[in-house]
């Protein structure tokens, strides 16, 4: 049984019905299925399950301290890019020791943390931050781990805002420049160098970006070799890409098979990074249809949830499946399904048909990953709750912000 699947006429995630939620917790609220994250995490590990591996869940992808909780108890590793991030991995009972500081900007504050919390490796971008993790390791009287993260100049096919692998991409060292980067971190007194680390993009449908970065990440790590630098772990990031509208992205089995073929005959323990792929169909964002709105151009819904609740479709005109919680048989009409803030981009998906009236409530699916971590407070909108389902049993696992919190930390002037 599909995990959100429709039973007597409504939309349910796992055992309880969706609109049950809504009447209990609101609109707009995501919806997030234990089963779904267990069952998308598990699908990474067993893929891997020839070779020494660790899965390292993408934190910014759904940071909820119940997510995170729930995968910590399968044995997840993380994949943190801030202190934030980090301190929210060991508030869920993540391991500091499975976990792999990625991002271009950490600052010495943040490095310091983390290597107090025992990290279990950074991923460094560029030679200065090589140059500020060493003396702050120094500092400290610590080695820091570390692997590189190598720019393979590879097109991962995807939305530009979210390829990362292209040499004019701010991500990462030029990979034909890693060996001499290798070379100065190995003389770096307080680093050891453990690892090589690729991340080339995200959303991605085909295996086949990822089959040509692992094979010149794999070039260099034989250069590496013949230098007297060995690699313990190959860190090959996150990015494989979710059902969304007609994609049909590998999964994780086929991804890890094709991976694998370059793999045989290595002794390397193999690092993975995905976000989307285990929290992204693990979600949904519903809200409600407050009212229905017709021009001479267009017919809009106008809904209680914005683009500050779900970024996505306004930053990337991504496109997000918009589905009735409690169907109905009228006729379908075509709409814009916008939300209440100002702006024109202010908008969850557009020229969609559906059969609907004030009132009713929709589900935005796919909103697991890159939807609460993405949203903000614009218009002053507290921010929508999270609820986790399980089996029959719903928590809420983040309440709705008040409107007090929004403005709790400011003050006005005295005179
Ligand atoms: C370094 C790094 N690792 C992992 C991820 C997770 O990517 P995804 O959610 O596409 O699996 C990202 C985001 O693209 C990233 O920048
Ligand atoms: N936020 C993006 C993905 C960015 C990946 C972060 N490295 C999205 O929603 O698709």
């Amino acid at each position: 049984m599909a995990i959100f699947h429709y039973h007597d006429g409504e939309l349910f995630a796992e055992n309880v019905a969706v609109a049950a939620i809504a009447a209990a917790h609101g609109t707009p609220a995501y919806v997030y299925s234990r089963a779904a994250l267990e069952q998308h995490w598990r699908a990474f590990d067993t893929a891997f399950a020839a070779q020494p591996h660790l899965v390292c869940y993408a934190v910014k992808a759904n940071s909820n301290l119940a997510v995170l909780n729930v995968l910590a108890r399968l044995g997840s590793g993380f994949d943190i890019v801030s202190a934030g991030e980090l301190a929210r991995v060991l508030a869920a009972g993540g391991e500091a020791e499975r976990t792999v500081f990625s991002g271009v900007g950490k600052t010495a504050e943040e490095i310091a943390y983390a290597l107090t919390a025992n990290i279990r490796c950074f991923n460094v971008e560029s030679i200065a931050e090589l140059e500020r993790i060493n003396h702050v390791a120094g500092e400290m009287n610590k080695v820091a781990p570390v692997s590189i993260r190598v720019n393979p100049d590879v097109d991962a096919g995807t939305h530009p805002y979210i390829s990362t692998g292209l040499k004019e991409n701010k991500f990462g060292i030029d990979i034909n420049l890693a060996p001499a980067v290798y070379q100065q971190a190995a003389a770096m007194p307080n680093l050891d160098v453990v690892g090589v680390d690729c991340h080339i993009g995200s959303q991605l449908t085909s295996v086949t970006p990822f089959v040509d970065a692992l094979q010149r990440v794999l070039g260099l790590i034989d250069t590496l070799e013949q230098q007297g630098i060995s690699i313990h772990h190959l860190d090959i990031g996150g990015g494989l890409g979710i059902h969304y509208k007609d994609e049909t992205p590998p999964t994780p089995a086929a991804y890890a098979a094709a991976m694998q073929s370059l793999l045989q005959g290595r002794s390397l323990e193999i690092l993975l990074e995905p976000g989307r792929a285990i929290a992204g169909n693990a979600g949904l964002l519903v809200t409600q249809v407050e009212y229905i709105k017709a021009t001479d151009e267009r017919r809009f819904a106008i809904v209680d949830a914005a683009m500050n609740d779900l970024l996505r479709p306004s930053l990337y005109q991504s496109w997000m499946a918009i589905d009735p919680v409690q169907p109905r048989q009228s006729e379908a009409l075509n709409y814009d399904i916008v939300g209440p803030v100002c702006e024109t981009g202010d908008f969850l998906g557009k020229d969609r048909s559906l059969a609907i009236a004030q009132g009713d409530l929709l589900a935005i699916r796919s909103a697991g990953a890159y939807g609460f971590t993405m949203s903000s407070n614009y218009n002053s909108r507290p921010r929508a709750p999270e609820i986790m389902v399980d089996g029959d049993s719903v928590t809420l696992v983040r309440a709705r912000e008040t409107i007090e919190s929004l403005f709790a930390n400011e003050q006005i002037l005295q005179d």
